[in-house]
């Protein structure tokens, strides 16, 4: 195998690799960018025009996406796999994945859509630095432009894998790649509704990719990601990245639950307090009426909406950071 298929233990060893570019026999080009940024080109001939950006690892703990591009990245380098793409690999907080944590001062996620220039630190600039990448590798004119970003979660989920599709004003959501992700073994797709400083929103708003944040099941560590199975997102990416993907006459959503934010829940200080118990799953409902949160001055967030539920509960945020996501369902009436 080439020696640039072991992104990983490079990141993970924090060494620049000796030849930061090499080829395949079958004249496929790896090219080292920067840490734990890797570009792959098919030749000429072969490209099918689409660029994709797969990145894990902006989460430094969340490791089963790590090890699912880490496999990609080795099927290719040992000639199995054939891009018809070009690819961006990218490993998100290098410094957070070699600790196995979250983040070290900042989380990576939310420092983008230009908001790692209010801030410093090791993790605004690596920010900074995967805009970069980003707007480079999505420079070229005519060309399909598409990014996962995916993670796992901190707490288990009663959906166990779903996408968040990022918002821009002016623009559909697509039931084309709705379909796509179900296929690819996603069971639902919130939808936002305003911008946001994550990096697919980013990729979405700034560079015209359709992106999306996916969540494959719960953070654990190196190893012991067993639980968590990425079976049908690996084969759907395997086709992505060969130009195999299965026709789709008709955008099938085939089950796919669609969901809308009704409120993001802020916390504005260290008063705040989450009403949730600390095992309390992604996607539980939460009845009408119930008081979700409580804040300085007396601020109380209370159930108002029929059917929500409660994604990414973390009381443990910096102030002025989301510490939940209330969601409703909604029907895919607007998609493109
Ligand atoms: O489990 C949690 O609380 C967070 C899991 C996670 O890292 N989710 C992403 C979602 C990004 C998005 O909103 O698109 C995050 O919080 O950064
Ligand atoms: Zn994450």
């Amino acid at each position: 195998m080439l020696a640039l298929g072991k992104l990983l233990e490079l990141t993970l060893a924090g060494r620049e690799p000796a030849e930061k570019t090499q080829l395949t026999v079958e004249g496929v080009r790896m090219r080292w960018l920067s840490e734990g940024a890797l570009e792959v080109r098919p030749p000429e001939a072969r490209d099918n025009g689409l660029d994709l950006l797969l990145s894990a690892g902006i989460h430094g703990n969340e490791t089963a996406p790590i090890e699912l591009l880490d496999r990609l990245l080795h099927d290719i380098a040992r000639g199995d796999l054939k891009p018809r793409a070009r690819i961006l690999f990218l490993f998100g907080n290098p410094e957070a994945i070699r600790k196995g944590e979250r983040f070290v001062e900042q989380d990576v996620n939310r420092l983008f859509n230009g908001r790692h220039e209010q801030s410093s630190g090791s993790e605004a600039l690596r920010a900074c630095e995967l805009e970069r990448l980003a707007a480079s590798f999505f420079s070229l004119p005519d060309r399909q432009r598409l990014h996962y970003d995916l993670h796992t979660a901190i707490r288990g989920s009663k959906i166990e894998q779903f996408a968040l599709y990022p918002w821009k004003e002016g623009r559909q959501h697509s039931r084309l790649e709705l379909a796509r992700l179900r296929a690819a073994g996603m069971e639902a797709v919130l939808l936002q509704n305003k911008p946001s400083i994550v990096f697919s929103s980013y990729t979405y708003d700034k560079l015209g990719a359709e992106a999306f944040t996916l969540e494959l099941g719960k953070a654990r560590p190196f190893g012991q990601n067993d639980g968590v199975n990425v079976s049908l997102l690996e084969t759907r990416l395997k086709q992505i990245i060969e130009g195999t993907e299965p026709q789709m006459a008709e955008a099938q959503l085939d089950g796919l639950q669609l969901f809308s934010v009704a409120r993001e829940i802020i916390k504005h200080s260290d008063a705040f307090r989450l009403n949730l118990p600390q095992d309390i799953e992604n996607f539980s409902e939460l009845e009408m009426g119930y008081v979700l949160a409580e804040d300085l001055a007396n601020t109380r967030w209370v159930i108002e909406e029929e059917g929500a539920r409660i994604i990414f509960p973390n009381p443990k945020v910096k102030n002025g950071l989301r510490a939940g996501i209330l969601i409703v369902p909604t029907s895919g009436e607007n998609l493109a």
